[in-house]
């Protein structure tokens, strides 16, 4: 689709630029939004992703998870298949498709055991409609998870409307400093 196409090329740009201590600061204050919803603190195992340069860092989160006794699964392509594997603090990592780390393990996590879910995205509307990097993966999975949906918007990424088609889905809760 064209308009997704042009929005993606847009918001990566805007993502890239947007360096610096400010947005650091935003990060940090999403992050705490994060660590006080009710989502986090009912959640055990939590599906997060291992962020790239341009996405919001999400090491922190996942020390925070750890330091809660919460266990953490993440991304994995396989075969052109996303699932999901556990990373404890032994675990090792290769650079995947992308630049994105992936554990090397490739025991798959099930993702009926996940209680929430942390989503990558390169925009979103406050009514939870996103748009990713185009490959589906996020998609797919979405149509196939019961458990809390959440994902962190820097205010760069928050816009007023996006393109969908309909086999877009919406995360439940989006965290943004515009409220
Ligand atoms: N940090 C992070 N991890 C994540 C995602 C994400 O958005 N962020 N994903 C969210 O979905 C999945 C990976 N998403 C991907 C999306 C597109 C391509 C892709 O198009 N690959 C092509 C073209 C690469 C390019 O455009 O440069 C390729 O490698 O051939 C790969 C992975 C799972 N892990
Ligand atoms: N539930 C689904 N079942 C089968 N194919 C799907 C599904 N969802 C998305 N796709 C396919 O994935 C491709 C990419 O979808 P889309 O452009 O919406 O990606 P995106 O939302 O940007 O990416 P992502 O979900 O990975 O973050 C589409 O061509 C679509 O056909």
């Amino acid at each position: 689709m064209l308009d997704k196409k042009i929005v993606r090329t847009l918001q990566k740009q805007r993502l890239a630029n947007y360096v610096g201590f400010q947005r650091m600061q935003e990060e940090t204050a999403l992050r705490k939004l994060l660590f006080r919803s009710n989502q986090w603190q009912k959640a055990q195992i939590i599906a997060v992703f291992l962020s790239t340069a341009t996405e919001i860092n999400t090491q922190p989160i996942i020390a925070r998870a750890w330091s809660e006794s919460k266990r953490t699964v993440v991304p994995k392509i396989i075969n052109k298949q996303m699932v999901f594997v556990e990373i404890t603090s032994g675990s090792n990592f290769n650079l995947g498709q992308m630049n994105i780390k992936e554990p090397i393990d490739s025991t798959i996590f099930d993702i009926t055991l996940i209680d929430l879910a942390i989503v990558p995205g390169l925009a979103f509307t406050v009514y939870g409609e996103r748009l990713g990097y185009g490959a589906g993966y996020y998609d797919r999975f979405l149509s196939l998870f019961c458990g809390d949906t959440v994902s962190l918007a820097l205010g760069v990424q928050l816009v007023t409307s996006l393109p969908l088609e309909g086999h877009d889905q919406k995360v439940s809760h989006i965290l943004s400093q515009r409220k």
